[in-house]
């Protein structure tokens, strides 16, 4: 015992020192901080963006060095050759550059989380160091190498309680505070493996619910950034969630593992510039997700290129020109082998059209016309009223936004362009004008606008001014960065791209996020069943590299166009290229109450992936029948009030949510209103509230301490995938509600 606090004793000293250096290069940000913004706005505009761009980079890095302050050091190995590594959430060296604390995320730090008895990795001693604030309360140790304990000068009375699990239960069996937290002190072997995989091709990783998909992104994504950071920090790296309230639900994890550079967006807000609120009847989204759309935004936008029936003739300066059908159909074929956007190939077209018209006038004239008097004539005949009709009807120009509008709203449109799909699929798209909106829309506006292109003769201008003005920058920035020694915060590139000197100074997240066109070094997906077909076209195209990390579980789809099946969906996408690793072990849901869900899945003919569960708790699962339908909500709502009671703890944490089809939610957040109880309404979940009511697919991803699931038998009628996520939310309970008799599997048959 006297042996345990003297370890405790000494593992204090080191976390002291650590912290105080940590203090110490907060201090040192702050005052270079102060300096650079004591110095004014004064100076050239060369001298003033150099300064901003200093304090954004001290701002991030005092941001970083103040995020790590929990759990600064968690880990430690001792190696065979009597070095003592201490493993922590950023790399910290003393002012002689002697490392004190390893980056979990370095090669140095890779065996705290792979190495074992049969393959110790040159590790004699796994130690876990357990922490309140700066406080060290508490230690664990695996040995790794029981042979090579005294070459390593430890002592085994100094062991601390001999099992690596301890610091593992106890993150998984804490309360629940609506925000998910990092992992990163007890990421598990298989986890690692995924999380250091090569940054190249596509990694789809399989697992079911609760065995750490999300939590595995999330720091694959910090693990990229830091091992690939140059490569990254530039083209920025994109996270993809289901649902904004899932983002929130994430949004604090990459800070706390020092990473604040990821942009995270739905699918919906992938078009900038489109808010896209609207809902729309389930099997209209699962229709706009179907590949088949792309054949119809196609055919859309080339019906937009069209042959007139007759000639028209136009009157200019006293002249007749015809705008004759063979010339159109000409120009047109021509304008098309060409194989560019609809907007740019258009320039093409108007330009070959108004030369075609400009020789009937020249040939009227009868005589030779020098280049300089031909170039007015051309612009005479383009700015005729007339010609730019008969032009337009030919080859209009178009915004996404109108080509789909025009869709929607216009069935001739839709019939012209879509006479695969049936007329109640046609009629079923229909909408007003003024409708919003919708999700399923956003990857339909993406292909227009990918097949429309712009305009692009002065966005290419600019592109390339932009290109020798970065590449002058980013010269500059190296000088800079050279001569004040800050290399190791931020790379050239990176420096360089807070420099421009003109608007605010953006960040390569706040770039990425505003830019239809950009182009990310990475791309994670959670949750990535949900997608649809035209969801992952829209997608693919921000990342042409393919480099892409996609994460979710084919058995808890329930979007209308998602998939059951990675393959059926990837290969015509990826062409058959990418590779897949699996998780296995479910931390969240207690075993009794995984596997009741994994029961119920099967039942109902999904493809479950084989699981494990972590840990088991005493009376996880509970059911309760009521006996008549009505009372239902009721029911739900008084066993849902003493629930929420009975977990919260005195810190504030411990959640509950009462799960239901949306009719019986609203129901349900009635009695709870009527007993006194309010709950949050709306779309968006309010993950800070100790009682939620939630649709499944609003709880998809997030988890609670208790779920009251309310009629099963309904949920299932809905979606199976919707139940089996329902079933799979709790971390303590699941406590099941029903009027109607229990779905297939809910009863362990042995
Ligand atoms: N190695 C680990 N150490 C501690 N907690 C872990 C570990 N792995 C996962 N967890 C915890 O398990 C819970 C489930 O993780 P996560 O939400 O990432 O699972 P998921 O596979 O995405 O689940 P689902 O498919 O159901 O959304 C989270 O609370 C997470 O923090």
């Amino acid at each position: 015992m006297a042996s345990i606090d003297s370890e405790l004793k000494g593992e204090q000293q080191v976390v002291d020192g650590l912290y105080r250096r940590l203090d110490e290069l907060r201090e040192q940000s702050r005052r270079r901080l102060a300096a650079v913004r004591r110095a004014g706005p004064s100076g050239s505009p060369q001298n003033r963006s150099e300064r901003d761009a200093f304090a954004t980079l001290y701002e991030d890095r005092l941001a970083q060095l103040e995020s790590v302050e929990d759990r600064l050091a968690f880990g430690r190995l001792d190696l065979r050759d009597g070095e003592c590594r201490y493993i922590g959430r950023i790399g910290l060296n003393d002012e002689e550059q002697t490392s004190l604390l390893t980056d979990w995320r370095a090669p140095a730090a890779q065996a705290f989380y792979r190495a074992t008895a049969a393959h110790p990795d040159g590790v004699v001693r796994r130690r876990h160091l357990v922490t309140a604030g700066r406080r060290v309360t508490g230690l664990e140790d695996d040995v790794l190498d029981l042979d090579a304990l005294a070459e390593a000068g430890i002592d085994p009375a100094s062991l601390a309680g001999a099992s690596g699990e301890g610091a593992l239960l106890a993150a998984l069996g804490a309360a629940r505070t609506g925000r998910m937290g990092d992992i990163v002190a007890t990421i598990q072997a298989e986890q690692d493996a995924v999380i250091r995989s090569p940054l190249t091709g596509a990694l789809v990783v399989q697992g079911g619910p609760g065995t750490g998909k999300t939590a595995v992104a999330l720091h694959r994504a910090a693990y990229l950034l830091y091992a690939h950071r140059r490569l990254l920090e530039r083209s920025g790296v994109l996270m993809v969630g289901p649902t904004r309230t899932f983002l929130r639900y994430i949004d604090q994890v990459l800070p706390s593992l020092g990473e604040t550079g990821v942009v995270t967006a739905t699918i919906a807000d992938l078009y900038p510039g489109v808010e896209a609120r609207g809902t729309e009847p389930a099997e209209v989204a699962r229709l706009k997700g179907s590949a088949v759309m792309a054949s119809v935004v196609r055919r859309a936008v080339r019906q937009r290129q069209r042959v007139p029936q007759r000639a028209t003739r136009v009157r200019v300066d006293g002249r007749t020109v015809v705008v004759r059908p063979q010339d159109v159909a000409a120009a047109i074929a021509r304008a098309r082998r060409q194989n560019r956007p609809h907007n740019q190939a258009r320039v093409t077209f108007v330009r070959d059209m108004l030369a075609r018209l400009a020789e009937q006038y020249v040939q009227q004239l009868g005589w030779d016309v020098p280049p300089e008097d031909r170039a007015e004539i051309i612009e005479d005949l383009r700015t005729t009223r007339e010609i730019r009709i008969a032009l337009n009807l030919a080859w209009m120009p178009l915004t996404p936004q109108g080509l789909l509008t025009d869709l929607w709203t216009k069935p001739h449109r839709l019939e012209a362009a879509a006479p695969q799909l049936s007329a109640d699929e046609r009629a079923a798209l229909a909408r007003p004008a003024d409708a919003p909106w919708t999700p399923a829309d956003v990857p339909l506006l993406d292909e227009a606008a990918e097949l429309l292109g712009e305009d692009d003769q002065a966005a290419r201008a600019q592109a390339r001014a932009d290109a020798e003005r970065q590449a002058a920058e980013v010269e500059y920035a190296r000088q800079v960065l050279r001569s004040t020694g800050a290399g190791d915060l931020v790379s050239a590139e990176a420096l360089a791209g807070r420099f421009a000197s003109t608007g605010p100074s953006l960040t390569t997240a706040e770039r990425a996020a505003a830019d239809r066109t950009w182009t990310y070094g990475h791309v994670v997906v959670d949750e990535a069943q949900e997608l649809s077909s035209m969801a992952w076209r829209a997608l693919l195209r921000r990342v042409p590299t393919r480099s892409l990390t996609i994460v979710g579980d084919v058995a808890q789809t329930s979007a209308p166009g998602g998939t059951h099946d990675w393959a059926a969906m990837l290969d015509p996408l990826l062409r058959g290229s990418w590779r897949m690793a699996e998780l296995t072990v479910n931390y969240r849901t207690p075993a009794v109450v995984a596997a009741a869900a994994r029961r119920v899945a099967l039942a109902a003919g999904l493809p479950v992936s084989p699981q494990t569960s972590a840990r088991d708790v005493p009376d996880a699962l509970t059911f309760e029948r009521v006996t008549d339908a009505e009372q239902l909500a009721t029911a739900a709502a008084r066993a849902a009030d003493r629930l929420a009671v009975e977990v919260a703890d005195a810190a504030g944490a411990g959640r509950v949510a009462v799960v239901a089809t949306a009719d019986q939610a609203a129901q349900v957040r009635a009695a709870l209103a009527a007993a006194g109880r309010a709950v949050p309404v709306g779309d968006v979940v309010d993950l800070q509230a100790p009682l939620v009511v939630l649709t499944p697919a609003q709880s998809k991803g997030l988890e609670f301490d208790v779920v009251v699931l309310v009629e099963p038998a309904q949920v299932l009628a809905a979606s199976a995938g919707d139940l089996y996520v329902a079933m799979t939310r709790p971390t303590h309970a699941l406590h099941v509600l029903h009027a109607r008799d229990l779905p297939e599997g809910f009863v362990d048959p042995s």
